[in-house]
């Protein structure tokens, strides 16, 4: 019987064929699923670098490539115009990863030429530190050692790069990123396999879902190809699959990974795998920032699954609605206090506040916006409910020292705050998490599994929730979370809080979203310093890397926002002449007062705008802080002046608390990082007048 799988690549070829080409390959599968073998006209071709391909007649104008794995397997790898995939076949070669087992796939025609284009060898090379020995124990191929010696620049390695074996490219990016070679092997080695057989192309692709997939018969099939696009729903890294279909985590889990590297799709996976085991009636929690986000959740687990016994089994909900429906169920009605409002208690509160003599000698009062860190970040994050339980506390990373006579006087005006609230019968997001966490942990936990994305911006009342949510043991929590993404001020230990993930961190550090040029840029802005993970330990983005190349990330300097505004329209205009949906592109500013302002000018300019409010669809244009989570093909980052980013109310002054300046400064450092992040190919930047000073220099 001739058994079909498809490689990788085929799914957004698939996605992007006309409807009548897309039947025509539907049928030439379908060939494949009734053995006709016979029939399908399997044609090798002169002059291929591998005898093991062939090419397979679609219509009068596409043809379909092919890789006969052994014992009437075959891989169907691409389909494209005839020329085309003539090409295409004769130029790939396949073999299999010496130290990983993998099936792997070069452009050998492509090496050929690069061979002969460069020059000899250079006397310090990219690589030259990298021993035969080594190359050969993290599965890089002798024959093209010759050609690594000669590389010297990462320039040189990204010209080389779409011609390499995908997972030995990856070997050489994360020695090129700085990694040594006892770093990258610890990468590889949960994937090592002993006694390769590098003839054996079947096993081969058999050990390489990130590339091939088996496909168990025609309503699999048709489940793949009704979302050709949604490649992470086949297709996982090795590291993700491995993170995501682990049978036990003895505890619970933490996943780390800098933006766009599947921590969410890693995610969406397990909360399937997890509840696809679950006898009916018990229920995975997967839940993450913000409503926004939970929808999108949702969303994408409805791809992942169309089974509606896992989807009953899997509740996806932001933390602060679940919170709010916990305590409305437990007590009543809640009113939650709106953002603006408990912005104006504590302006006033501060106004009408006691004074202090600041670092700089001056008679002054607590800004309001210490005041509420120093209430959500030591009173609420430790539960302190007393003047000298608050006196008494440890402030972890709120910086400067407060003396005794001090914390009376913001203790004072917590209260004045506090006081305003209960008189108003008002519950913040984060009161309301400690109220829900008290009921919950009164009666039996409700989940098996609770699966927790964006983690890093949770406040520890909402991990106390978390926790009471679900009963310690095996799987409990699969936790994913960015510390280079924190965007609000908790800063939290799982540990100190029950969750302790010690021997169960993994990390991801391939980036599927973003190109390697808007990486590049994104991560200079975060400044090189290494933070402090959910798990206490030090995290650094060594190894961090893209997988795709594309143009520089443009800055454009104007004189006036008028001017920008104009280039602006421009830019989207021309976004959207070339073809990019509208949905597809994304404007990110710092303010709302920004968000408002370029969202009418582009209305004004004939761009359809997006309105959730309204249902309307469009350009999505968001503060940097909403942009969270999402992604676009197009972005642009607009308004990067001095006097917006950093944004001046969201800094603490040196002059009252240096350490909490410099903490406010680095957290504008991770939104900037967030917004940027969020660009798939192209990304645009601008400012009027002075530059922000968190801009890195664009060549
Ligand atoms: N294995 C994969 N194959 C193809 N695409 C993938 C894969 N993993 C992730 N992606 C794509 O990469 C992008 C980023 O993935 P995802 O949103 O899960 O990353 P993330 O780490 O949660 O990002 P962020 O922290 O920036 O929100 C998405 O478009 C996703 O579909």
């Amino acid at each position: 019987m001739a058994e079909l799988a498809i490689g990788r690549d085929f799914l957004p070829t698939y996605a992007r064929l006309q409807r009548r080409v897309q039947r025509a390959v539907d049928a030439a599968i379908g060939k494949f699923a009734e053995h006709t073998h016979a029939g399908l006209h399997l044609e090798k071709l002169t002059g291929a670098r591998d005898p093991n391909i062939r090419t397979i007649r679609i219509d009068q104008f596409y043809r379909g490539v092919v890789l006969a794995l052994g014992e009437d397997r075959y891989a169907l790898l691409d389909v494209l115009p005839h020329d085309d995939a003539i090409a295409f076949a004769v130029s790939r070669r396949f073999t299999v990863n010496q130290a990983l087992g993998v099936l792997e796939m070069r452009d050998q025609a492509g090496i050929e030429e690069f061979t002969r284009a460069e020059a000899p060898p250079a006397s310090v090379g990219l690589f030259t530190h990298v021993s035969v020995a080594d190359f050969t124990r993290l599965g890089v191929d002798e024959d093209l050692l010759p050609l690594l010696r000669v590389i010297a620049t990462d320039k040189q390695l990204e010209s080389l790069a779409g011609h390499l074996p995908e997972s030995q490219l990856d070997v050489l990016l994360g020695l090129a990123s700085g990694l040594s070679v006892e770093e990258v092997w610890a990468e590889l080695a949960d994937r090592t396999v002993s006694g390769v057989d590098t003839d054996d192309l079947l096993t081969a692709a058999r050990r390489t879902p990130e590339r091939i997939a088996f496909v168990s018969g025609p309503v699999e099939l048709a489940a793949i190809l009704a979302h050709p696009f949604d490649v992470w729903r086949t297709f996982l890294h090795p590291t993700q699959r491995d993170v995501a279909y682990r049978d036990t985590y003895s505890g619970p889990a933490l996943v780390t990974g800098s933006a766009g590297t599947g921590k969410t799709v890693t995610g969406l996976h397990r909360a399937v795998f997890l509840a696809e085991r679950l006898p009916d009636g018990e229920k995975v929690l997967l839940t993450t920032f913000t409503r926004a986000l939970a929808d999108a959740l949702a969303r994408q687990l409805y791809r992942l699954t169309s089974d509606p016994a896992v989807r009953a089994r899997i509740d996806v909900i932001s933390v602060d609605k679940l919170a709010y429906e916990i305590v409305t169920r437990g007590n009543g009605r809640v009113t939650v206090a709106d953002g603006e409002i408990v912005d104006q208690l504590w302006e006033s509160a501060a106004k009408a506040g006691p004074t202090y003599l600041n670092r700089a000698g001056q008679v002054t009062t607590y800004s309001p916006a210490f005041l509420r860190h120093e209430w959500e970040q030591v009173v609420l994050a430790q539960q302190l409910t007393t003047r000298e339980a608050y006196r008494e506390a440890t402030r972890r990373g709120r910086g400067a020292g407060l003396r005794a006579a001090h914390r009376d006087q913001v203790w004072t005006v917590i209260e004045m705050v506090t006081g305003a609230l209960a008189k108003r019968r008002l519950r913040t997001h984060t009161q309301l998490a400690d109220d829900a966490a008290a009921i919950a942990r009164r009666v039996p936990a409700p989940y098996r599994h609770v699966i927790v994305d964006e983690g890093q911006d949770l406040h520890p009342a909402q991990w106390r929730l978390l926790r009471a949510l679900v009963a310690p043991g095996p799987n409990d929590m699969f936790l994913l979370a960015d510390p280079y993404q924190r965007i609000y001020d908790s800063h939290v230990s799982l540990a100190q809080l029950g969750i302790e993930v010690r021997g169960r961190t993994r990390r991801l550090s391939v980036n599927y979203r973003t190109t390697h040029e808007i990486l590049d840029l994104s991560v200079k802005v975060l400044g090189g310093d290494a933070t402090v993970g959910l798990d206490g330990q030090d995290d650094t983005l060594r190894g961090y890397r893209s997988v795709t190349r594309g143009g520089i990330p443009e800055l454009a300097a104007h004189v006036s926002r008028d001017g920008e505004c104009e280039a602006l329209i421009e830019r989207v205009g021309t976004w959207l002449d070339q073809g990019v949906e509208p949905h597809a592109v994304g404007v990110a500013v710092r303010t709302g007062q920004l968000v408002k302002a370029v969202g009418r000018i582009l209305n004004d300019a004939h761009i359809p705008v997006a309105d959730d409010k309204r249902g309307t669809d469009g350009v999505r244009v968001a503060t940097m802080h909403r942009m969270k989570g999402l992604e676009f093909q197009c972005l642009a980052v607009v308004g990067l002046d001095a006097g917006v980013l950093p944004a001046p109310h969201a800094l603490t002054s040196a002059a009252e608390d240096p350490h909490a300046h410099r903490q406010d400064l680095q957290r504008e450092r991770c939104l900037l990082f967030v917004a940027l992040t969020r660009a798939r190919d192209v990304l645009y930047l601008s400012h009027s007048g002075t530059p922000s000073p968190l801009l890195p220099v664009v060549r």
